[in-house]
């Protein structure tokens, strides 16, 4: 391999320029502060529960606006040059790369999507020789494996036609909802006929697919599916298929390997972690790639040169502790209009991941990330060409587990003997029989996978604990944003699918900063993370808990409303006009972002208030899994998200929120039943003239603040009235009016 120096650099860093930015997040963190320190003062006159729960709120928003300060303080970016990269190596020369992409469920994760990556994956710009995929099918379905098999074969048509015609949309769902491109080919009659040719062809596949989707299983009999008969999702053996070897190990199709671990009841399995720890040790003792892609099913390869950016990081440094993986941001495709359910995550990504990017490298996000092998396997940047701290064989098979031909290649890994092309080329199906070994259900009995090595587990979110790990460890990794995105997937749609994957991101980075192994604290006081980069993983961390205080919160006004109380200065104190700056400074500030991003300002709104609803109704049973797992009453649960390749409207209103009778929508319906009766007692009052705006009681300040809820929550007000899946079903009514009562009565008695 040739060394990384040159003249042309295969990466580039660029800082973003902020000053203005920072300048006002300096300016609103010293109205937080002036807001606090008003607090403090007048508590020594009203120490009611409710100023004292206000003081704690504010805090709470200070503290985590202070982490929003560091977490976007220096952003940067890196600018990736493949045209250097093809300069600098023959085209021999360029490492192998093994990409592993997951499935779980063929129900939520219709088979068609998974193939429509792989295909992507399959057609991309880099030698065919040097590429292997490995798909994990956690469903252990005979659907998804026939896909595949279909997949394989349209592949060896495809992949030419994506090559003769210079396609750069190379998955063919994606590529075939476009009119044929003349204007790269010319008019020409040869591409039109190809095209229609693909095109019918895709039609067939899809077709195919799609049939055996929808019922019989006829055509999922034979040799080839011995192993899938009358086998129970969840119970059964390992399955390890190569349904393509590039045998000439020349420039054709690469390698495509099917892998559905080894599934027992009583074993756990521990998920997406579980299953890329599989595709690992089953890569290594095939291919065993020095570097590693990662993908959800979804997420197709957009930009046909995507590994050749990946490649310009994870070889372009000096020192290759600059780059332990490389993360591009996820990215969707056919979102609807004005992202009502604020899950296309633009504008988060830009600024908090693009900010912890100029730290010590953006957190791991499980899709479109490129691995270091030995980053994945433990080592540290510091044991440089050596075997430091992995002593003898016997050690290795304490920690990797009871197989030769792992430690083997293993120890190619760490020494870094492992460069260029395969480990095996030719033999990929004699490889089956020892690949289903490692990936049995009990191979990680008693060694570090896990725990140590490869995906940790522990945590929902495996992707931020790994990278979190692995930047422990001293590495550095690295945020890249091709143009066009590297990859796109498909984001949930409706209320309750976007909101138990929040849920569920919530929990898993709460149970990272509960890790007593790998927390990021203990990562900074024990090991290589450094100081910001821990405190920006806080920032994450906290998601879940956030909840408490942005529900107290919103409970305020409505409380003071009710009591006839007040928590917020009056119009006619000097530190009226503090809150009122802080609110409208605020707003300002984040509308600032999101035309930064060249969103709309209905985007900014739908976004906010998605944000302020995932807070109440996603993070709070997310908090409350994790308590339950901490005091060992339950685990928590991966929640697959169901996803959709097209978005045909299959109601009226796509962007509409839905709801169902999930318990996550009680604390919503709440809030907004006692903001109504807050607003509705407030205006009785004040007409009955018992209170007014200048009086001790409520002031305009509450009275907006309730408002403001309201209309945050305005989903769910119209959801109160809404039918069918619009509607808020009765049991969630029920019970959040019970719990609107005793809110009451509880201000009441206070
Ligand atoms: O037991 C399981 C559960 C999930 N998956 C796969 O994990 C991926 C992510 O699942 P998905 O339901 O799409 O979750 P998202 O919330 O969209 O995923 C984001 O968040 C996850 C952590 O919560 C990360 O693992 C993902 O990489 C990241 O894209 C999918 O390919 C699944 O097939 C498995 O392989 N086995
Ligand atoms: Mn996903």
């Amino acid at each position: 391999m040739a060394e990384a120096t040159g003249s042309l650099p295969l990466q580039e860093r660029i800082p973003a320029k902020n000053k203005l930015k920072r300048l006002s997040e300096l300016l609103i963190l010293s109205l937080l502060l002036s807001l606090l320190s008003y607090r403090l003062s007048s508590l020594s006159s009203n120490r009611s529960l409710v100023c004292l729960l206000a003081l704690f709120c504010e805090a709470w928003i200070t503290f985590v606006w202070l982490l929003n300060v560091n977490v976007k303080w220096s952003p940067a970016i890196y600018k990736t040059n493949p045209d250097h990269l093809l300069n600098k190596f023959n085209i021999d020369e360029l490492p192998a790369m093994d990409i592993f992409v997951t499935t779980a469920d063929s129900e939520l994760e219709p088979p068609i999507i998974t193939v429509n990556t792989v295909l992507s994956l399959l057609a991309v710009d880099y030698p065919a020789n040097r590429l292997a995929c490995y798909v994990s099918d956690d469903g252990g379905s005979p659907k998804t494996y026939y896909s595949l098999i279909q997949a394989s074969k349209f592949a060896n048509r495809w992949i030419p036609f994506c090559r003769k015609y210079n396609v750069k949309l190379r998955a063919p769902f994606m590529y075939f909802s476009q009119e044929p491109d003349q204007s790269l080919n010319g008019p020409s009659l040869d591409f039109l006929r190809d095209w229609k040719e693909i095109k019918n062809e895709y039609e067939e596949l899809r077709q195919m697919i799609e049939d055996v989707g929808e019922s019989h299983l006829l055509p999922l009999q034979g040799d080839d599916f011995v192993e899938f008969s009358n086998i129970e999702r969840g119970n059964h053996q390992s399955i390890v298929k190569v349904l393509w070897e590039n045998k000439d190990g020349k420039d054709g199709i690469p390698h495509l390997i099917y892998v559905s671990r080894e599934k027992r009841p009583k074993h756990p399995h521990h998920f997406k972690a579980g299953a890329l720890n599989v595709l690992t040790r089953v890569s290594a003792l095939m291919t065993n790639a020095p570097f590693i892609l990662n993908v959800d099913c979804d997420m197709f390869a957009n930009n046909h040169q995507v590994i050749l950016h990946g490649m310009c990081l994870l070889l372009g440094f000096d020192e290759e502790g600059s780059c332990g993986y490389a993360q591009t941001p996820q990215m969707f495709y056919g979102g609807l209009k004005n992202d009502p359910f604020g899950n296309q995550l633009e504008v988060l990504q830009k600024f908090m991941v693009g900010g912890i990017a100029g730290i010590q490298g953006p957190y791991n996000g499980g899709t479109g990330s490129f691995h270091r092998r030995k980053a994945i396997y433990g080592s540290s940047p510091f044991d440089q060409n050596t075997n430091a701290g992995w002593a003898s064989s016997k050690e290795l098979r304490r920690i990797f587990g009871n197989s030769n031909e792992l430690i083997d290649s293993t120890n190619e890994i760490i020494k870094q003997e492992a460069k260029g092309g395969f480990r095996f080329i030719n033999e990929l199906s004699t490889r089956t029989e020892i690949a289903k070994k490692v990936a049995s259900s009990t191979f990680e009995h008693n060694t570090s996978w896990g725990k140590e090595i490869g995906w940790l587990y522990g945590s929902m979110t495996e992707d931020v604990l790994t990278g979190l790990k692995i930047q422990s460890m001293g590495w550095k990794s690295t945020y890249f944003k091709p143009n066009p995105p590297a990859f796109l997937g498909c984001a949930p749609t409706g209320g309750p699918a976007c909101l138990t994957q929040y849920k569920r991101w919530a929990t898993g980075l709460l149970e990272i900063l509960f890790d007593k192994d790998h927390s990021p604290v203990v990562g900074t006081l024990t090991k290589q993370l450094h100081f910001r980069q821990c405190l920006s993983y806080v920032r994450l961390n906290i998601w879940a808990l956030q909840s408490v205080p942005e529900l107290l919160y919103s409970l305020l006004p409505a409380c003071c409303l009710i009591t006839g109380t007040s928590f917020l200065p009056k119009v006619s104190e000097g530190q009226f006009l503090l809150a009122a700056m802080l609110f409208a400074g605020y707003n300002l500030y984040s509308l600032a972002e999101y035309k930064h991003c060249g969103k709309s300002c209905r985007e900014w709104w739908n976004n906010q208030r998605m944000q302020r609803i995932t807070a109440i109704t996603a993070f709070l049973p997310g908090l409350l899994s994790v308590v339950f797992k901490l005091l060992g009453l339950s685990e928590t649960v991966f929640e697959v998200t169901r996803k959709e390749q097209v978005h045909v409207p299959a109601h009226a209103e796509p962007g509409r929120f839905t709801f169902d009778g999930s318990p996550m929508f009680i604390t919503g319906t709440m809030l907004v039943l006692v903001h109504i009766t807050a607003i509705g007692v407030a205006l009785v009052s004040w007409a009955g003239g018992a209170i007014g705006p200048e009086t001790n009681g409520p002031g305009v300040g509450e009275m907006v603040c309730s408002g403001w809820v309201l209309i945050s929550f305005w989903p769910f007000v119209r959801g109160l009235f809404g039918k069918g899946s619009y509607g808020i079903p009765w049991s969630v009514v029920i019970k959040a009016g019970v719990l609107a009562v005793l809110f009451l009565q509880l201000c009441r008695s206070l």
